[in-house]
């Protein structure tokens, strides 16, 4: 089976500081692959170089076989790149359903000036309620994105990214800010995405990464200490040591 995601060998040089050191790393359709790393790892520099918006010094990306490594951003996005991009992206005076509508549509290849014509369109309709359909978010459809919660517009954020049909999500950070409560919505909506996108999910929340990851990869000062799953990782005495320290907190 082809990955969806190939990154090797990846380096980032700002200066003399390493921020990628030659990660490698592979994540297969259907998987979650999380990556956690404490402070200052290079996971925020990693994801950038994924989207386009950082060039690497060496190493290579593809994506679903294609070399991606110097294709600039919407070229990536046509290819199944996607990602969320924190909040500000949504529209707030718009409705929950007309930021997906438009979403749908610019995926479609229509553009906002013309919005007004396009939603009428019933596909745009089918889809956004497809999208919609089993989210809590369901019974706020009608809701401008003003008077959402944060946890709310941290879900439409997420149905925004799955609108343009992505094969890959990049998310960093889709738990931060979020209540208990909050972080198990957004767990049972990750489970439910992971069906039609694989997941590279960069998180400090570890209760989520456990419940939601196939494979983890431990990034520290730049490099890949450790790869496993859940339970190879939660036991691995490397990653305990440099990366989380107290032993409870990987309990
Ligand atoms: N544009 C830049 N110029 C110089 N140094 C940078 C730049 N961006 C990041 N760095 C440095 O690269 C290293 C990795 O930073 P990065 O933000 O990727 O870490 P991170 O794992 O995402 O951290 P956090 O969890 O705090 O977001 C840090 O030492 C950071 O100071």
């Amino acid at each position: 089976m082809t990955a969806i995601l190939k990154i090797e060998n990846l380096v980032k040089r700002f200066g003399g500081l390493v921020a990628t050191d030659h990660v490698s790393l592979e994540v297969m359709p259907g998987e979650i692959h999380a990556l956690i790393g404490p402070n200052g790892a290079g996971k925020s520099t990693l994801i950038n170089q994924l989207c386009g918006e950082l060039q690497p010094n060496e190493g290579a990306i593809h994506l679903a076989g294609r070399d991606i490594t110097h294709l600039p951003v919407p070229a990536r996005v046509d290819l199944g790149l996607g990602r969320t991009f924190q909040i500000t992206s949504l529209l707030d005076e718009m409705t929950v359903r007309d930021n997906i509508g438009m979403a749908v549509q610019v995926r479609e290849g229509g553009n906002f000036r013309i919005w007004d014509a396009l939603r009428r369109r019933r596909a745009i309709w089918d889809e956004t309620d497809r999208l919609l359909a089993g989210c809590q978010l369901a019974d706020r459809a009608d809701v401008v994105v003003a008077d959402l919660s944060h946890g709310e517009k941290k879900q439409l954020e997420l149905l925004v990214a799955m609108a343009m049909q992505p094969r890959l999500l990049l998310l960093d950070e889709p738990m931060a800010g979020l209540g208990h409560l909050e972080s198990q919505q957004m767990i049972g909506m990750l489970r439910d995405i992971r069906k039609e996108a694989a997941i590279l999910l960069v998180e400090h929340d570890m209760e989520a990464v456990f419940a939601l990851a196939d494979r983890i990869s431990v990034l520290v000062y730049g490099r890949i200490i450790a790869q496993g799953s859940v339970d190879e990782i939660r036991n691995d005495p490397a990653v305990r040591e440099a990366y989380l320290g107290a032993e409870d907190e990987l309990c």
